[in-house]
This record gives C-alpha cells, sequence and structure tokens, in this order.
C-alpha cells in the first residue's frame, strides 16, 4: 500500500451567501455540503472498493492502515480537516454494487466559519505546501460551467415496476404485515430521467445545495442527491442522528391551515407508528456504544420545500470500546445500517420481502453516504431523495416509502413522488411528471 502525505492550510473565509456552492463545477465532484458548508473534493489519490457483508469492516480496515501509515499536517482540530475520504455503500450485502471510499487530491472544507484547503498526494516526491495546493484547485476550477437547459428530448420513463405493479407491491406487504410477519417495510421504486443533452452534475448539486440547504447535498462517483435524514455523525466522541419516518406531502397542503402539519402528521396515529419503529432501531443499535443517550420524547414536525417529516434528533456520548478507543463513525454506520427507516422491522424480514418484492438492486440509494476523518470522525446520510447518472443521458431516480398495516397503495405512491420532487426539479423535468404518472 502507498504511503500518503497531505497538508492542511487555513485560508480566508469563504462567501458568506454560497460558501462552498462556488466550488461545484465538476461532473465528478465529491461534495458533502449542508447551509454552504461542509466539504468539496476534487481529483483522487486513493480509493477503495468492496462489496459484500464484510464491505463495511474491510473499509474500515483499509482506512485505519492508510490513516495510520499517511505523514499528515494538519493545524486544524476541525472534524474533516486533514487526511479525509468520501464514501458511499451499496444498500444490500447482496448488491453488485461496489461501495467506495475516496481521498480527493483535494479538498475545500468550510465548518463554523473556518475554511481549509487540503492536498493529499501518493507521490513521495511532489511538493506539499500551499502553493502546491492552490495551483491544483487552480487547475480542477478552471472549466468554464456550461449551463443546461430543458431539452425538448428530456422524457421521465418508468423503472423496473410500472406503477400499477409498485401499487400491487405495496398491497401485498400490507398482507404480510396483516399476517404478523412483520411490522413495517420500506419499499421503493425507480424511474428514469433520459435526457436529450447531457446532465450537469454540478448544476443539479448547486439546484439542491441552494433549495434544501437544511438537508445534506451529496455527490460521490455520480451518486448525487439531498438528504434530510442523517444515520450518524461523530464529533469529537458525541454521536448524532436524525431519524424520519411519517411524511406529508406539502404540494396537496391548504395553504389557509397553518395547524395542517401537526394536525394531520403528527396526529396520525399511523405516521407516527411508522415514526416510533424507525427510531427505537436506531437507539437500540447505537445503545450499546454509548454512555448516555439523549433523544426527543416526542418527534417534531420537521419543514422541507416539497414535504413535511415526523423527525426524531438523537444524541450519544461514545463509550469507549474493548480496545479502549472510541468508536469510529464507520464503525457506528455498521452497526446501524441499515434502519426501519429504509428497511423496516424485523430486519431480515424485511430485508427479503424488500428482494422479493422491489425486483431492482438500490445499489447506493438508502445508503449510507457521506466522509470520515483520520480522527475517527465522520458524517453519514441515508442516500435518499437522490440519484444515480448512469450516463450522461440518463439519470436512475429512487424513492421509498415506510409501509405499516395502515398503509394505501395510491396514497404511498403519491407520496413517493413528492420524494423524488428534489432530483426532478433539480433536474428541470418536475413539469415532465404528469406524462408518465399513471403508467
Ligand atoms: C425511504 C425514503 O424515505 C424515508 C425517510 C423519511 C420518511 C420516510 C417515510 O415516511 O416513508 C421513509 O422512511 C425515501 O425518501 O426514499
Amino acid at each position: 500500500m502507498t504511503t500518503l502525505r497531505s497538508l492542511t492550510v487555513p485560508i480566508g473565509e469563504l462567501s458568506a451567501t454560497i460558501g462552498l456552492l462556488e466550488y461545484l463545477v465538476l461532473n465528478d465532484q465529491l461534495a458533502w455540503i449542508r447551509s454552504g458548508e461542509g466539504l468539496v473534493g476534487f481529483g483522487e489519490t486513493a480509493r477503495f472498493t468492496a462489496s459484500g457483508p464484510e464491505r463495511f469492516a474491510d473499509a474500515q480496515q483499509w482506512w485505519l492502515k492508510l490513516s495510520g501509515d499517511a505523514e499528515v499536517q494538519n493545524p486544524l482540530t476541525v472534524p474533516g480537516s486533514g487526511l479525509a475520504a468520501f464514501g458511499s455503500f451499496g444498500f444490500s450485502k447482496r448488491s453488485p454494487f461496489e461501495s467506495r471510499l475516496i481521498v480527493p487530491e483535494i479538498i475545500v472544507g468550510s465548518r463554523d466559519g473556518i475554511a481549509w484547503i487540503t492536498q493529499t498526494t501518493a507521490d513521495p516526491d511532489a511538493e506539499l505546501s500551499l502553493a502546491s495546493a492552490q495551483t491544483a484547485l487552480a487547475h480542477y476550477l478552471d472549466v468554464i460551467p456550461v449551463a443546461r437547459e430543458a431539452d425538448p428530448a428530456d422524457r421521465i420513463l418508468p423503472g423496473i415496476l410500472s406503477e400499477a405493479e409498485w401499487k400491487n407491491a405495496v398491497a401485498r406487504s400490507v398482507a404480510h404485515i396483516k399476517a404478523g410477519e412483520l411490522s413495517k417495510i420500506v419499499l421503493a421504486r425507480d424511474i428514469v430521467a433520459s435526457l436529450g443533452s447531457p446532465v450537469s452534475a454540478a448544476q443539479v448539486l448547486r439546484e439542491l445545495a441552494l433549495r434544501y440547504r437544511s438537508c445534506w447535498t451529496y455527490s460521490v462517483d455520480g451518486l448525487v442527491g439531498s438528504t434530510p435524514e442523517m444515520l450518524i455523525k461523530v464529533e469529537n466522541g458525541v454521536a448524532r442522528a436524525r431519524v424520519l419516518a411519517g411524511t406529508l406531502d406539502r404540494a396537496t397542503a391548504p395553504a389557509d391551515d397553518p395547524d395542517y402539519p401537526q394536525r394531520v402528521l403528527a396526529g396520525s396515529d399511523k405516521q407516527r407508528h411508522e415514526h416510533q419503529i424507525a427510531i427505537d432501531s436506531l437507539t437500540r443499535h447505537l445503545e450499546p456504544f454509548t454512555s448516555s443517550m439523549t433523544s426527543h420524547s416526542e418527534p417534531f414536525v420537521l419543514e422541507l420545500p416539497n414535504v413535511w417529516h415526523l423527525a426524531s434528533d438523537v444524541s450519544a456520548e461514545l463509550a469507549p470500546g474493548h480496545d479502549g478507543g472510541i468508536p469510529t463513525s464507520l464503525a457506528l454506520v455498521e452497526a446501524l445500517h441499515p434502519t426501519a427507516a429504509v428497511c423496516g422491522f424485523p430486519t431480515s424480514v424485511a430485508g427479503e420481502l424488500i428482494s422479493e418484492l422491489e425486483h431492482m438492486d438500490r445499489g447506493p440509494y438508502a445508503g449510507p453516504v457521506g466522509w470520515m476523518d483520520a480522527a475517527g470522525n465522520g458524517e453519514w446520510g441515508i442516500a435518499l431523495r437522490g440519484a444515480v447518472i448512469e450516463d450522461p443521458h440518463t439519470v436512475r431516480l429512487f424513492a421509498g416509502c415506510g409501509i405499516v398495516a395502515g398503509s394505501n397503495p395510491a396514497s404511498e405512491l403519491a407520496e413517493s413522488w413528492s420524494k423524488l420532487r428534489p432530483m426532478l426539479e433539480a433536474l428541470d423535468l418536475d413539469r415532465a411528471v404528469g406524462a408518465v404518472q399513471g403508467s
């Protein structure tokens, strides 16, 4: 294995209004942005790939060795500064999708008003200095951004299942739940954006990061989106999660009824049941790694531009493990994925039923996506409200819905469209939806 060298240098403050968004220029951009802050990566110095049930453990082993051997110069103590990797993991242990960790050549980071640049090289003779980092960054930024216009040939095509087939799968899920085999399953579907002119991933990311400022906008190797759900983040020994389950579409909400989300979402037994299963699964799996844990006693209503969600924030002090060390963010990801917000309960029964009823490989959709650093910190969202860019003209969008005994197939289908909307808007395809609905 090669030995990496990395240098981090603080840089002046970023633009207060757009922050890191000005660095979103490439189609193969690595990104993790919330409210203009986070990490943006350029180029690639090291990569790890794996699939199967051991993908998290293998990635962890690779990262510990790589970061342990690296020569790191980092004057900052900010999570994400110094040597760091972006990552995306497959949802299923049976998926052929290659989970990956990527160490970029350049990272521009920003957090709580502190900004920095990190350069990482595998070349033992390469110069590492602020000047070399700025030269490399300038080279990546030296592209003329092409503004993609909606193309008359743009189409939305049905995915693996037609709408009727997917509603049938929801009805079959409800029957399994009523038969007592499981209490919740999260059933997903895909649609395909077929584009007349090539997609601009950078433009999609900028649109998402501007519209969904409170979400985590991500981009790793063609997986792009803006997720409202934090699987786990670790910062200096403290873990935090944002659990979501329970959804209400804002597009069909009455304009003159401010209590509507509280009454219809927070007041719904069906939605609260769906949420409770998700929060229970997260806290049960996180608890063994903690010395104390706090969460809201009641879920709150999270308002996003497209939907309202029932949400619970969890925070926990991490306890040292058998080796005396605090668990890394990736170790927690391995323990927590897949939660009942994207799989169901019991996990194994729901997982089996998902493969039987969805008829598709989720790939990285609903898998962990994010970054980690050499100190064990990291932020791993759940790859929701996103898409896979399969080629410049083909983008596959995914959305899923928690199904419980009280679920109705037509309502779940409508809910899945509300979750597809962020990506459809970012692709300028939201007006084309009517053409495929009802297929
Ligand atoms: C599975 C998805 O959303 C999950 C997260 C929040 C709310 C959900 C729900 O209400 O069904 C889902 O559990 C998705 O967006 O594809």
